[in-house]
Parts: structure tokens; C-alpha cells; sequence
């Protein structure tokens, strides 16, 4: 025999396989392990085959070639020794393996770490042994369950408290939610339950295995178990537990990338088990639907991979330690994948041809994939360099990537068959897992899942609990006792319970602080319990005490309430009535204010009518205003008309009156001339016929037959001449005194007449004498008055045009021979006024006298009339006092 090789060449393991710091491609500084790997040798198939290994110590194992080995000849080293982290010999029961390798791998699980486990090896070399086992033999996977649900089974939540997502992530129910889902699922198993019993007899033997506890669970979590079981191809993944028809044949499913990095199988059957055996349920199920080849080497070897995947879900409990913490966040999801590799035989010993060559090809393809990745990733590690780990090559590595990229832990089994025949694949095998056990994976975080609520929440719960429970049935025995002894039925209160009461567990922790680290069952958890149930009796009597007190209060309040609701009742009716008439006087009032709408409308027609009427009115005074004026203007010129022909009139008639006047006097005095002329003559004719001589012929006088007649009109030649200078006297009329002085001395003294009633002139421009006396009706007295000088005939008449018209006559008042007086008119002052609405008259005031010629002879006969009144007044007084004009 040549000698024995120590140690597998091509590479430089360090000799301790201690935690290292990592330096490897990822180039963080985590605290990083390497990959276990556990090496396990199955019995010889037959006692009589050769074997080429042998185990020296429980790391060891050499290999030694056999001489039907293909390289036996022209290789140098015939032996191989191998150093795994442990070998297992044949004689080592399946407990034993899975305690070493497996049950760190449940502890970490429950701790909230990854994990990874798969076996390796030849086709027969065992590893479907090593992970599933047989009914008598269970495997790995039963066993992880097991220690699983025994560990759990206190802290498990009901079922359908968590529920997976599609994103390889976890919700938290609500009670209502999982209730729901609790019922579907009863009504599915129901359906299922035929199918349950094929099934039964195969799991209750598989489940039936050794009691293994795993110590160290956080007490104040909830857990669920969820499995996934999963068949991967080079390049596929089949879901062994999808619900699949005859039409509806398995479809591969995506390999994803969650939040947390994590890979996972997009879509896959995730189903929550209660127990082992339910699990164990799904394994199988999942076996069936596995597609199985048949090779000649095996007639149960896989060509595929097969996963079995174990997640736990934790989340914190409440304050109260009785429910979930509704919070996402809080949830913790490990995963524990049992992975039983294919066969790594080469394809010319499975004697496959066609179909099945092409799948033992792809399956050594993706086993050649996986050794590739390690080698790189551990080259990358030793020599930290960086070059590409190519995972995505087959469904396997890529499945697994961030085991080997992340962190969890990755152990690994390779099984060997010790025959002499399987030497060559042994000696890749042995070659592949050496290499395998230097990649080193960073080591995982401790999950410790602090929301800031008080450990030990559960056990108070727990304690609590008990301690009603042993108060209730305290309570219970007393009231069967007291029935006992009074030998009748109990009909008063009856036995105090304790489930009015809250779960205090803050009254716990004060009497144990430290209640999180007391086991349940001990000494001291009873004394605990014992002081909680004096306690909570207390509390029950204090509670009777304030019940009762209660109730007294309860009744008042009740009497109070009842008074209150009389009451209540009475004003709900009063104000139904005064609602009632609240309505009719609001629809009154409706009414009403209809009924001003009608008023105000109507109200505003008027008003507008009125305004119209107005408008018309003022229109129509306008109008008659207008023609009041136009009548007034008419009834003015009318009047004015009228004034005007009346003194036209009058004028006129006095004009005539006085021609015919002047006429008569003329005819008379003709008369009386030719009288006189002829008397004259007839008295010449006389006195020559008496003798005597003829006298002279006298002066004629005025009066007629010796009786003096006043001369009721001046004479108009002498009235023409008065008007031109003072004439001298001639026969007929009176002679001026000549010898008659006037006093100087004396001054001018006017004697002013006027009619008894003169229109009032209204004027500022007044005649004034400064010596004067005025006289209505003139005497005798007056005009012979030496005093009077001066003579002033003051007449108003309305003149052509109706306009009233003043005229002052004056004159001399010259005394006569005779003894009388005449007054010489020397002066006519004419005063006029004009209306000035009319068309301003040519005004004429004439002061003095003007012009020596004559007026008009109408105007002179109007004097000569004034005149003659004027003497007419006072020529019938006295004979003695003539006056002459
Ligand atoms: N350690 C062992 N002790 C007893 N019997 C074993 C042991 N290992 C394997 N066997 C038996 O060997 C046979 C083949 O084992 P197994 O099916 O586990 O091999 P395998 O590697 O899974 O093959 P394949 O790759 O085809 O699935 C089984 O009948 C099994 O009972």
C-alpha cells in the first residue's frame, strides 16, 4: 500500500476551523463560519461487497482506491484521507446524526436564523435515508419537525393568526380574519378527509419519534409553523404541494429576491401546520406528485432535487401575554431548508438513454453548477478576489444563493456508500465536500425581538390564571359545603367567580419582578400563585363591599332616572303640543307673509300708478299753468284792450261832448253878438227916433239882461292866447289891475286843486310846493285870495292807449280891476306811466313850456274843460267875486 495522502490537494484550508473574520467578496466584516460538513457512510449494500474506506477517527475517513477503480493504475497516491467536521460510521443510529447536525440547525431556526442542510452523494449512497428515513428509521426531516412542534407547542398560535403574502413575507390576522380562515380550512379537511386516512398510517409511525426538546425559546413569542415542499430541475421548480388536475399539469415557478435578500419560490403552496403529522401529511402528498424516474440503478432514485422547506414565524405577544402584537413589523420569519440533492453519478452508469439521459445530464449539470459557485466563492474568499459566482446557472445554486452570499448557517452531509464499485464518484464526492467545508458564511445575527414590553408576560399570564382557577374553585367548594350544611338548596348569592376580573399583571410582576426567569411548577411559581389568590380574594370581598355600594347608588340613580324621565316624558309632550302650534302659526304666518307679498306687490303697482298719476299731474299743471298764464296774459290784454277803448271811448265822447259844446257856444254867442248887434242897433234906431244921440256903444258885457251869468267856458281865443303871452284885455273879458302889486315880500303861494278821490300815482316823482294849499273844491275865497298867486289844476285821465295820464295845469292868479281874480294859464305839465310788460312807450315829460306855438286844439279844448271846471266851482258864489278866464 502506498502512502496516505493527509490532506486534498489544489488548496490551503487553515487547519483550525474556528469563526474567522471574513474577507471575502462581499467585504464586510461579519463574523463568518464555514460551511459543516458532516460525512455519513451507509452500510454495504451487500456483506459481501469490498469497500474502498475506512473511518480512523470520528473527523477522519480515508479512501482507498480499489483495483476496479479507473485510475488505479497510473495513480500515484492510493490513498485519501478526509477531515470532516464529524463522520459517521454505519452503526450510527439516525438520532445521533440528527442531534449533531440537524438540532443546532432547529435552534438557530427558532432563534430567528436561516438555515441550510442537504445531503450529497452518490445515487444509493443514503442521503434520502439520512433526511427522510424510513418508518422505522426516521430521518432528519421528522425529527427537525418534531423537536420543533415540542419546543413551540406552549408558545404556538392559533391557526390562521399569520397568513404568507406572495412576497415571501407574513400579515398578522385579525381575530375575525383567522376565525374565517379557521372555518374554510375545517371545511376543506372535511373534504379531504378519505384521501387523510390512506395517509394516516404512513405518518403516525414517522411522527412516533424520539422526545427532543430544544431549550431557550423566547417565552413571550407567538409562533406558526408554515412548510413548502418544492422539486427543482436544472432549470425549473416544480410545487409538490400546488392542488394540480389531469388538465392542470405542474408549472415552474420564479425564483425571487424579497426584501430581505432572501430567495425564494415565487408563488409556492405555503400551508400552516399545527402538528408533525400534519406536516408530515404534505411530505407525503408532495412524494406522490413527485415525478419519479425510473433508473436502473435505483428504482427510487430522483432525478430531481427535492427542498423541503420549514419556516417559523414569531412575533411578540401583547402587555397582557395573551395576543399577538398587531404590528407587521414585529414579525420574525426563519427558515430551515432540508434539501435531499440528486444523485452525483455520471450519466454512463445510470444506463439512461434518451429522455431520461437528458435529465440525469441536466441534474449533473446543476451538481456541476453548485461545485463550481463553492470553488469560485472560496477562491474569492482565500484570495479576495472578486469573480463572478454564477448562481443563475442552475435553479439549485440560484435557490441558494444568499445562503452562501448572506448569512445563516450551511452544513452539509455527504453520504457515501463504502462499496468499491462507487470509488471513482466517492472520490469526487469526498473532493467536492472537502472543498465545500472552506467557504466560509457569515455567521447569523441573533434575532432578539425587544418592543419594549415587561419578559416574562406569558408566565404572568399563566400565573394569573392559576391563580383564579384556584380561587373559583375555592369558591365552588365552599358554596357545595355551605349547601351541605344547611341541607337545603342554596338560594342565595351564588359562588363568586373571578371572570369579571382583568388579567392585572402588573399586581404579578410586583410580587415577582423577576417572573420571566420562575419555572412553571416549581415551589416558588406556587407560593407566587398562593399570595396572588389572597390577593385577588381581597379584591373579590372589596368588590362585594363596593357592589353593594353600587347598587345603592344604582337604585338612586335609577329613581333619579325614572323622576327625570316622568319628567321627560311630560316636557316631550308639551313640546309636541307647543311644536303643533309652532307649525300652524309658522303656516299662519306663511300665509301672512304671502299675503304681504301680494299687498307689497299690489302696494308697489300702486305706487308706480301713482308716480305715473303724478307725473301726469304735474304734467297737466304744467299745462295749465301755462294756460292760466296764456289767460291771464289774454284777460290782461283784454283788459287792457277794454281800458284802452274805454278811455278811447271816453276820450272820444268828451271830445265830441266838447266840439259840439264849443258849437253851441259858438252858435250861442253868435247868437248873442248878433243880438246884441241888433238891440245895439235897434237902441241907436230908438234914440234917433226920440232925438237924441246916438251914445256910444259900450262895451259888451257878459251877463244877459242885468244878470250876470258865469261864463261856464273860457273863450278859446282867449284860452289860445293865455297859452302864448299874458294878452292884453279887450272888450269882453276881464281886465287885469294893472295897479296891482304883488308883494315880493311875500313869496309864490300855489293853490293846488285836485279831485276828492286821485288815483294814488305810486310814484317818487310828486309835484311839491314848497307854499302851497290844496283844494278839492275851489271858492270864491280861494281864488280871490291875494295870497294865491300861482294856480295849479291837477286832472288824471286815462289818455289813447288806456294809460293813466296826470296833467298840471298852472297859472297866475292875476287879481282883475273889478276885484275878482283870473288866473293866465302859462304851463301844462304832463305826467305819464307805462305798464313795462308792454313795449316801452316814448316817455314824455314835458316841464316847462316848451313852445310857444299852439297845441293841438283837441288838448287845448281839454284844458279849457278843466278849466271851466275848475270855475265852474265858484262862480255861482257871489256876483261880487268873479273870477274871469
Ligand atoms: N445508513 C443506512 N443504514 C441503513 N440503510 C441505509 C442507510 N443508508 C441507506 N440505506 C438504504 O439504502 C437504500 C438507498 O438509500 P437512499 O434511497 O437513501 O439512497 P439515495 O442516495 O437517496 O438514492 P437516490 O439518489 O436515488 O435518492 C435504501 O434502501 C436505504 O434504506
Amino acid at each position: 500500500m502506498k502512502a496516505m495522502r493527509t490532506k486534498t490537494p489544489l488548496k490551503v484550508v487553515p487547519q483550525v476551523r474556528s469563526v474567522v473574520k471574513s474577507r471575502g467578496n462581499s467585504g464586510n466584516s461579519l463574523v463568518k463560519d464555514p460551511v459543516q460538513v458532516y460525512c455519513r457512510i451507509r452500510p454495504p449494500p451487500c456483506e459481501s461487497d469490498l469497500t474502498c474506506l475506512r473511518v480512523t477517527d470520528p473527523h477522519t475517513v480515508v479512501l482507498t482506491p480499489p483495483e476496479i477503480a479507473i485510475n488505479y493504475k497510473i495513480t500515484s497516491l492510493k490513498e485519501t484521507q478526509y477531515i470532516f467536521k464529524r463522520v459517521f460510521e454505519e452503526s450510527v443510529q439516525q438520532h445521533d446524526v440528527y442531534v449533531s447536525v440537524a438540532q443546532p440547525l432547529v435552534e438557530g431556526l427558532i432563534r430567528g436564523r436561516n438555515g441550510l442542510l442537504f445531503t450529497y452523494g452518490v445515487t444509493g449512497s443514503g442521503k434520502t435515508y439520512t433526511m427522510t428515513g424510513n418508518l422505522q428509521h426516521r430521518g432528519i426531516m421528522p425529527r427537525c419537525l418534531d423537536a420543533l412542534f415540542r419546543t413551540i407547542s406552549d408558545y404556538q398560535a392559533k391557526k390562521f393568526t399569520f397568513k404568507t403574502d406572495r412576497l415571501n413575507g407574513f400579515d398578522i390576522l385579525s381575530e375575525a380574519e383567522a376565525l374565517l380562515e379557521r372555518q374554510t380550512e375545517m371545511n376543506a379537511r372535511l373534504l379531504k378527509s378519505s384521501r387523510k386516512r390512506e395517509l394516516d398510517q404512513e405518518v403516525a409511525s414517522q411522527a412516533s419519534v424520539e422526545p427532543s426538546e430544544i431549550s431557550g425559546i423566547e417565552e413571550d413569542n407567538i409562533y406558526a409553523v408554515f412548510i413548502n415542499y418544492v422539486e427543482v430541475y436544472n432549470n425549473g421548480v416544480y410545487d409538490l404541494l400546488e392542488e394540480t388536475t389531469i388538465q392542470k399539469t405542474l408549472q415552474s415557478k420564479m425564483i425571487r429576491e424579497d426584501a430581505n435578500h432572501n430567495m425564494f419560490v415565487h408563488g409556492v403552496t405555503e400551508v400552516e401546520v399545527k402538528t408533525v403529522e400534519e406536516a408530515l401529511e404534505l411530505f407525503q402528498i408532495g412524494q406522490k406528485r413527485k415525478r419519479m424516474g425510473h433508473t436502473i440503478l435505483n428504482a427510487e432514485s430522483s432525478r430531481s432535487h427535492s427542498v423541503f422547506t420549514i419556516r417559523l414565524v414569531q412575533a411578540p405577544i401583547d402587555m397582557q401575554g395573551e395576543h399577538v402584537v398587531q404590528d407587521q413589523s414585529k414579525i420574525t420569519v426563519s427558515q430551515l431548508s432540508l434539501v435531499d440533492l440528486a444523485g452525483s453519478e455520471r450519466t454512463n452508469r445510470t444506463g439512461n438513454t434518451g429522455q431520461r439521459l437528458r435529465e440525469a445530464g441536466n441534474i449533473n449539470n446543476s451538481l456541476m453548477t453548485l461545485r463550481t459557485c463553492l470553488e469560485i466563492l472560496r477562491e474569492n474568499q482565500q484570495t479576495c478576489s472578486s469573480k463572478k459566482v454564477p448562481y443563475r446557472d442552475s435553479k439549485i445554486t440560484h435557490l441558494f444563493k444568499n445562503y452562501f452570499d448572506g448569512e445563516g448557517q450551511v452544513r452539509m452531509i455527504v453520504c457515501v456508500n463504502p462499496r468499491a464499485e462507487d470509488y471513482d464518484e466517492t472520490a469526487q464526492v469526498m473532493k467536492f465536500a472537502e472543498m465545500t467545508q472552506d467557504v466560509q458564511i457569515a455567521r447569523p445575527t441573533p434575532m432578539k425581538i425587544d418592543i419594549g414590553l415587561t419578559p416574562g408576560r406569558r408566565k404572568a399570564n399563566q400565573l394569573f390564571k392559576q391563580a383564579m382557577t384556584e380561587l373559583n374553585e375555592k369558591h365552588q367548594h365552599q358554596h357545595l359545603l355551605q349547601q351541605q350544611q344547611q341541607h337545603t338548596p342554596y338560594i342565595g348569592e351564588p359562588p363568586s367567580n373571578t371572570d369579571w376580573m382583568d388579567f392585572d399583571l402588573g399586581l404579578v410582576y410586583s410580587l415577582e419582578p423577576f417572573v420571566a426567569d420562575m419555572k412553571l411548577g416549581s415551589a416558588e411559581s406556587t407560593e407566587l400563585v398562593h399570595k396572588l389568590t389572597e390577593i385577588l380574594e381581597l379584591r373579590i370581598k372589596k368588590r362585594k363591599v363596593l357592589n353593594d355600594d353600587f347598587s345603592g347608588r344604582q337604585n338612586r340613580f335609577r329613581m333619579n332616572l325614572h323622576k327625570l324621565e316622568t319628567e321627560n316624558v311630560a316636557l316631550q309632550t308639551e313640546n309636541t303640543s307647543l311644536k303643533a302650534v309652532l307649525l300652524q302659526n309658522k303656516q299662519k304666518i306663511g300665509a301672512m307673509e304671502n299675503r304681504i307679498k301680494i299687498y307689497e306687490s299690489s302696494i308697489d303697482d300702486l305706487n308706480r300708478r301713482n308716480r305715473q298719476l303724478e307725473e301726469r299731474e304735474r304734467q297737466l299743471r304744467e299745462q295749465l299753468n301755462q294756460k292760466t298764464q296764456l289767460i291771464s296774459q289774454k284777460e290782461q290784454e283784454k283788459e287792457r284792450q277794454r281800458k284802452k277803448f274805454t278811455s278811447k271811448f271816453a276820450v272820444e265822447s268828451e271830445k265830441m261832448n266838447r266840439e259840439l259844446e264849443l258849437k253851441l257856444m259858438e252858435q250861442k254867442s253868435k247868437l248873442q253878438n248878433e243880438m246884441r248887434d241888433k238891440e245895439e242897433r235897434l237902441r241907436l234906431v230908438s234914440e234917433i227916433v226920440q232925438g237924441g244921440t246916438p251914445g256910444v256903444i259900450r262895451p259888451r258885457s257878459n251877463s244877459v239882461d242885468g244878470e250876470q251869468k258865469p261864463e261856464s267856458t273860457p273863450n278859446v281865443k282867449s284860452l289860445v292866447s293865455a297859452y302864448a303871452t299874458p294878452r292884453p284885455s279887450r272888450p269882453g273879458t276881464a281886465t287885469a289891475n294893472i295897479r296891482h302889486r304883488r308883494s315880493r315880500s311875500t313869496g309864490e303861494r300855489w293853490l293846488e286843486h285836485r279831485s276828492a278821490n286821485p288815483v294814488p300815482l305810486g310814484t317818487i316823482l310828486q309835484p311839491y310846493y314848497i307854499n302851497s294849499k290844496s283844494v278839492t273844491k275851489l271858492s270864491d275865497k280861494d281864488v280871490v285870495n291875494q295870497k294865491n298867486t300861482k294856480y295849479c289844476l291837477i286832472s288824471q285821465d286815462a289818455d289813447t292807449e288806456g294809460e293813466l295820464e296826470t296833467k298840471l295845469y298852472k297859472g297866475d292868479v292875476i287879481p282883475t280891476s273889478g276885484g275878482g281874480a283870473q288866473v293866465v294859464f302859462n304851463d301844462v305839465e304832463c305826467l305819464k306811466q307805462y305798464s313795462p310788460t308792454k313795449t316801452p312807450p316814448h316817455r314824455k315829460r314835458s316841464s316847462n313850456f316848451t313852445t310857444p306855438s299852439a297845441p293841438p286844439l283837441s288838448e287845448i279844448q281839454m284844458t279849457n274843460s278843466k278849466c271851466n271846471t275848475g270855475i265852474e266851482g265858484h262862480a255861482g258864489h257871489s256876483s261880487n267875486k268873479r273870477s274871469k278866464h
